[in-house]
């Protein structure tokens, strides 16, 4: 007879609760008692779970693009394609020491395996900087149903902020993460802009491509039913392009745009998977898009993966570009500031597209 809760050290679901979300012991303390049932409040509606015929159906694939030579027009011009066609492509040769990326790895996994008290001084309640912030699921508070996911997000300020606040354990790998990512970061976004006809990346342009940066140390641990929930549901990120490493377990699916259906993201070793966020979306008044994704969760192996959000500033009003409207195109969006955005965002479970309607006229 397969496991139930009963059988295991919870008596009921707010117990479960109690022990992932207010003490802190996240996802993975859960997997980690050798729980071999999922809590119903991981129990996902029916149409939220990754339904094999929906998957890979077609032999789509997102784009991989080599950038050994970035400023060869080819490399542009099929960064550029697969915003528009897929809001997703993977980079090779990118130009990032692959042992950054090593390292920045290595730190999560530390992390993770700090014991609870020491995660738990930078939770939300605990956190002395709100720039900090180890959590579970999304939204806990707002959803339904609960995400298979734990995650460290750490907001960057200045060196000297993360030096007083950001934990030790990862702080470092995660700096250099950032700092030496930014290069390839500023090309992506030259390819970007040039095509909108924003002639360079000055101040202005700078502030609201890529005016503030957030990096999430992701965490998803073997779960018991991993074909009952997921490890992160159905969004579109809110930044204006988003970095992703991940490790060698897969699991990203991206929904593609020509066909609807789920494509699996393959990990390739020493890539990045990157995405158009809704901000871009927005600026480019419809023309790249920010696209559907969802992480499944695994029955076998624990995952990590490390996105950088590179975002508008928080104070930036996002809206279609004058370079975009100069041609006479109707703006699809108003003018929005971008913390009223982030917040609309984050008040709310993952809900695929519905963040950016906020921002149509
Ligand atoms: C976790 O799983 C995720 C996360 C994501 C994340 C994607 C991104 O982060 S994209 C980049 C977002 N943009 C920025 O970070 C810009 C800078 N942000 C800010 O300046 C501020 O956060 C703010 C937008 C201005 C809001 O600040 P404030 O008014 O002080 O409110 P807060 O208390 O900070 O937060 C409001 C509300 O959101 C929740 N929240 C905030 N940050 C996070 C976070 N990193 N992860 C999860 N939730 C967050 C917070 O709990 C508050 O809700 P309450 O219910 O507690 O009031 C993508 C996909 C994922 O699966
Ligand atoms: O873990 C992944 O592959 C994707 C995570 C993600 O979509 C996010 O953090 O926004
Ligand atoms: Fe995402």
């Amino acid at each position: 007879m397969a496991p139930t809760l009963s059988t295991t050290q919870f008596s009921n679901p707010a117990e479960v609760t109690d022990f992932v979300v207010h003490k802190g012991n996240g996802v993975k303390g859960l997997s980690e008692t050798g729980i071999k049932a999922l809590p119903d409040q991981y129990i996902q509606p029916f149409e939220e779970r990754l339904i094999n015929k929906f998957v890979n159906e077609t032999d789509e694939a997102i784009p991989v693009i080599d950038m050994s030579n970035p400023d060869e027009n080819r490399v542009a011009e099929a960064v550029c394609d697969a915003a528009e066609k897929w809001g997703f492509f993977q980079v090779i040769n990118h130009g990032v020491p692959l042992e950054v990326l090593d390292d920045v790895k290595a730190a999560t996994h530390r992390f993770f395996n700090l014991p609870v008290e020491e995660k738990c001084k930078f939770t939300k309640e605990n956190s002395l900087s709100t720039t900090v912030r180890f959590g579970t699921s999304f939204s806990p508070l707002a959803e339904q149903a609960l995400e298979w996911k734990d995650y460290l997000s750490l907001f960057f300020v200045s060196e000297a902020e993360a030096e007083q606040f950001w934990p030790d354990i990862c702080r470092n790998e995660t700096l250099e993460y950032i700092d030496k990512s930014k290069k390839m970061v500023r090309k992506l976004l030259e390819y970007l802009g040039k095509n909108l006809n924003v002639k360079e990346l000055d101040e202005t342009k700078e502030s609201l491509f890529m005016g503030s940066i957030r990096v999430n140390l992701n965490y998803y641990p073997i779960c018991p039913n991993p074909d009952l929930t997921v490890g992160v549901g159905r969004h579109s990120d809110v930044s204006s392009l988003t970095i992703l490493l991940q490790d060698q377990i897969g699991g990203l699916h991206v929904r593609s745009l020509a066909s609807g259906n789920w494509v699996h993201v393959p990990p390739v070793p020493g890539s990045f998977v990157i995405n158009i966020g809704d901000a871009m979306q927005i600026l480019s008044n419809g023309r790249y898009k920010s696209v559907e994704h969802r992480v499944l969760a695994n029955g076998n192996n624990n995952r990590i993966s490390v996105p950088i959000f590179v975002n508008p500033k928080p104070e930036s009003v996002i809206g279609p570009l004058p370079e975009v409207i100069a041609n006479g195109e109707e703006p699809i969006y108003r003018d929005i500031l971008y913390s009223d955005y982030v917040r609309y965002f984050f008040r709310k479970a993952h809900d695929g597209k519905k963040t950016v309607d906020y921002a149509k006229f």
